[in-house]
């Protein structure tokens, strides 16, 4: 137990705000929590269930005296709760944000900075499809990654009491450039949900001509697919629309692959369907081979061929 920060604010209290919570309360890393919701009945939730010792009406008032600041909020509205906040903010304080795209989120933000507040944007890569106050636990953050985007000239103790904070969450922390970041989650999180929303949304379409056989005879890919596309439409609205150009490379590329599967299983080309497979599959061999993939299930290994 350890306290790593007197007083930390939470601002927007979701999936993210209350497992960063339960974290920190898990062992002892902020002296007291304050938060803010913007809906009176997400702050009657959170004063129920005791999430955060303190919940505040406004957010001017959750961000007095503190000495971290977390945006736990949709990225399209980082920028405006941070021109609301700003001139509450305690001097020499830290401000961060959860956001799962960083260069709209510091384009946003940095000009409403105060100049004495340190300003060390991050994501973890960590969550569910479920949102709100309830919905967060302690262990959400274990042995997950955290990015953490300083931008130019971020005081580094400030950084380090930021990452020291994140490893007694219990995630493991690097830092990363925001376009970078971008390109990276564009691959790995957002074109992801766009297909799975999509094909979910197909098989939704098809449902009325086949009578739910869609839904009843479901396999495991495609209910990964609904489970994915159960996730909070205002957060991924935001997503796209403010990591347009590397979820819209991304898709081009996505759509060119596809296209040449599609040709491959209109001309029968079976050559080329094999061959792209045995290299997806390497793929993920090599992830689960290099100790990686901590979610894999144990399929069979040591009896697999090689
Ligand atoms: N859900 C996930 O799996 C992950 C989410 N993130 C990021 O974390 C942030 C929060 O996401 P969640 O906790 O999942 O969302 P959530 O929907 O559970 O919570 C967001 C909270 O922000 C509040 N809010 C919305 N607009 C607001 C405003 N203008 N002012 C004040 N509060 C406002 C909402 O009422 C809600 O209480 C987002 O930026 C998201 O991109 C990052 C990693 C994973
Ligand atoms: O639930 C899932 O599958 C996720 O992919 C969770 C997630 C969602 C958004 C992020 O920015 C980071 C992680």
């Amino acid at each position: 137990m350890s306290v790593i920060y007197n007083r930390v604010a939470l601002i927007g209290l979701g999936l993210i705000a209350s497992s960063m919570f339960w974290a920190m309360k898990r062992r002892g890393l902020a002296g007291e929590v304050t938060g803010f919701a913007r809906s009176a009945e997400t702050r009657e939730t959170a004063r129920r269930i005791g999430l955060c010792d303190r919940v505040f009406d406004t957010a001017r008032e959750a961000v007095e005296g503190a000495d971290l600041v977390v945006l736990c909020v949709p990225v399209g509205v980082m920028g405006d709760v941070v021109a609301e906040i700003a001139s509450a903010l305690k001097p020499g304080a830290t401000l961060t944000d959860v956001g799962s795209v960083k260069r709209d989120v510091i384009e946003n933000v940095t000009p409403h900075l105060p100049e004495n507040v340190h300003f060390i944007p991050g994501h973890p890569i960590a969550g569910t499809e479920h949102s709100g106050p309830e919905s967060g636990f302690a262990e959400l953050f274990d042995n997950r990654w955290l990015l953490l985007v300083p931008v130019e000239g971020s005081d580094p103790d400030a950084i380090a009491r930021l990452r020291h904070l994140w490893e007694e969450i219990g995630s493991n922390v690097e830092e990363m450039e925001a376009e970078h970041h971008d390109l990276v989650l564009a691959v790995t999180s957002h074109a992801p949900h766009l297909i799975a929303y999509t094909m979910v949304g197909v098989a939704d379409d098809l449902r009325r001509v086949t009578d739910s056989e869609v839904i009843k005879y479901s396999a495991a890919g495609f209910r990964d697919f609904t489970r994915i596309a159960a996730s909070d439409p205002t957060m991924w609205r935001d997503v796209f629309l403010t990591n347009k150009d590397a979820t819209l490379e991304i898709l081009g590329r996505f759509t060119e692959e596809l296209f040449a599967l599609q040709r491959a299983i209109r001309t029968g080309d079976g050559e080329h369907l094999h061959d792209y497979f045995t290299r997806t599959r390497a793929i993920r061999r090599s992830i689960i081979e290099a100790g990686q993939d901590t979610d894999a299930p144990d399929f069979g290994r040591g009896k697999r061929s090689k």
